[in-house]
């Protein structure tokens, strides 16, 4: 099973510490969050509180989301926000912490949305500098900072891949680093009208990690018209060997029905 599931946006009927459970229940290893609290440095009961809940279900946790603001409220990250830049340094450490005892390397830094009042090279110098500290900050443990590009955010700037890339670029010129990758969620690149076929062609042995969701509708797959099993198998066929992220909106009863038919067919 190359699957994990998001638990941030899938089992939302349920208590977010009893949804890794839930996953194990619905036949999956492995999960992903988004940040699961409401601020950088969570209390250490917290943090307690979350690792156990993944360690007990018996799951592992493959991916976690950076503290990006309320995400509810419209916020996409902090890595280019002006005046936040000491909260998202903050966050580096317990991330990597968390990262550490649960065995996850793969750590989701949202860009950010563009503010008014400061210039797009203003943000994105600030964001070159953050984007290096996490690098640096999740090196320790062999992680992978992901830089995704995301759509329904007006204000978000990175939306093709192409957008990510160039980012990802000046970071490892600028810093050296070199463990930060392209997170391809197939849904975000679609709906942005990016090229997915292209953009597989071109770099998904180089994927940080891919998460699906179809459209419209950011649904279950089948629920939609995007090829996601032949992107996924192309991108397979490319080199790309990592998890594939569930991060679409289904109802729990109706969740993993694609999933269940895609095991018994395999049977
Ligand atoms: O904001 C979103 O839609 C995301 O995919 C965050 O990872």
């Amino acid at each position: 099973m190359t699957y994990t599931v998001n638990c941030s946006i899938l089992l939302t009927e349920l208590p977010l510490l009893e949804r890794p459970a839930a996953a194990k229940a619905a036949g999956f290893d492995a999960v992903e969050f988004w940040w699961p609290f409401a601020t950088s440095v969570p209390t250490d009961k917290e943090t307690t509180e979350f690792e156990t809940a993944i360690k007990d279900a018996g799951v592992q946790l493959t991916g976690l989301n950076f503290n990006a603001g309320n995400m509810p409220g419209g916020d996409r990250g902090l890595v280019s926000w002006k005046g936040r830049c000491s909260e998202f340094k903050d966050n580096i450490d317990v991330v990597a912490g968390i990262g550490e005892r649960l065995g996850c390397k793969a750590f989701n830094a949202l860009y950010g949305n563009r503010q008014d009042e400061f210039s797009p090279e203003e943000q994105d110098e600030l964001a070159v500098k953050n984007l290096a500290a996490a690098a640096a900050g999740v090196a320790r443990i062999g992680g992978t900072v992901l830089l995704e590009p995301v759509s329904g955010a007006p204000k978000y700037p990175l939306l093709t891949a192409e957008d990510a890339l160039k980012v990802i670029a000046r970071v490892k010129a600028e810093s050296g680093a070199q463990n930060i990758k392209l997170l391809a969620d197939f849904y975000h690149l679609a709906v942005n009208g990016d090229d997915v076929e292209s953009v597989i062609e071109n770099h998904a042995k180089d994927f940080g990690h891919i998460q699906i969701a179809d459209n419209p509708g950011r649904g279950a797959p089948g629920t939609g018209t995007l090829p996601l099993g032949e992107w996924i198998a192309r991108s397979r066929e490319l080199g790309y060997d990592g998890y594939i992220g569930l991060e679409y909106k289904e109802p729990q009863e109706t969740a993993f029905s694609w999933a269940i038919r895609q095991r018994a067919n395999a049977n």
